[in-house]
């Protein structure tokens, strides 16, 4: 199988995970690996674009490379998924969280380069779900996960492997970004 890198991107909801996914498929025309959750879609959010909703019997059924539960739903991506853009001659480019990133390196090594973004006034994610029109419930709910806290912050695990982004002011997350991108095909020559 054609294969290439796959950029991860993992950090605490509100972070700036899809934004960056976005820009980086834009800008680097890498392939946006759609994941599958048995979460409910949030107002703008599209079947097969920004995720495969499944039901819990619908996502069972599935062959998945790595799944968890986060925030009491189930989040899982597939081999297949991957495969897709690398057969286009793409990397591709997953939003993840923390556990996830882990698995990659895990199974993937140096193939995947994980990005980890966060902010330094934790208040500011808060702000940003309620700018992006995330209902209230739905904010309450993820503030009060276990894996909304854990993914606040680096985990241990991924220390000196993760490449951490303060996604404070958006040129400057670009301007990160860019230099992580140089130096990921500087190190493939
Ligand atoms: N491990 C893993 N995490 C995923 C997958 N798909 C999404 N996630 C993560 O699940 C968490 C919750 O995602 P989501 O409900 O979209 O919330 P958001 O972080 O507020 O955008 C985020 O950390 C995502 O990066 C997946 O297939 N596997
Ligand atoms: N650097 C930034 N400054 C201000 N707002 C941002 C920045 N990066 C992202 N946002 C906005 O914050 C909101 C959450 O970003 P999003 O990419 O959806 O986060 P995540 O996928 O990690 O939950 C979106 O409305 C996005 O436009």
């Amino acid at each position: 199988m054609r294969t290439g890198k796959v950029f991860v991107i993992a950090g605490a909801a509100g972070s700036g995970k899809t934004t960056v996914a976005k820009f980086l498929h834009d800008r680097y025309h890498m392939e946006r690996v759609i994941t599958h959750t048995t979460r409910a879609a949030r107002p703008n959010e599209h079947n097969g674009f920004d995720y495969y909703f499944e039901t819990s019997t619908s996502m069972k059924k599935l062959h998945l490379l790595e799944s968890v539960e986060y925030d009491h739903r189930l989040y899982g991506s597939s081999l297949e998924g991957l495969a897709a853009g690398w057969q286009k001659g793409h990397d591709d480019v997953i939003v993840l969280d923390t556990k996830g990133a882990f698995t990659y390196h895990q199974k993937l090594g140096d193939q995947a380069v994980i990005i980890f973004l966060t902010v330094s006034q934790i208040t500011s994610l808060t702000q940003r779900m309620i700018k992006r029109g995330d209902d209230l419930s739905a904010i309450h709910s993820r503030l009060n996960s276990a894996e909304y806290h854990r993914d606040l912050h680096l985990p241990d695990n991924l220390k000196g492997i993760a490449n951490v982004v303060i996604n404070d002011s958006w040129p400057q997350t670009v301007a990160q970004l860019e230099q992580i991108i140089k130096q990921t095909s500087l190190e493939n020559r």
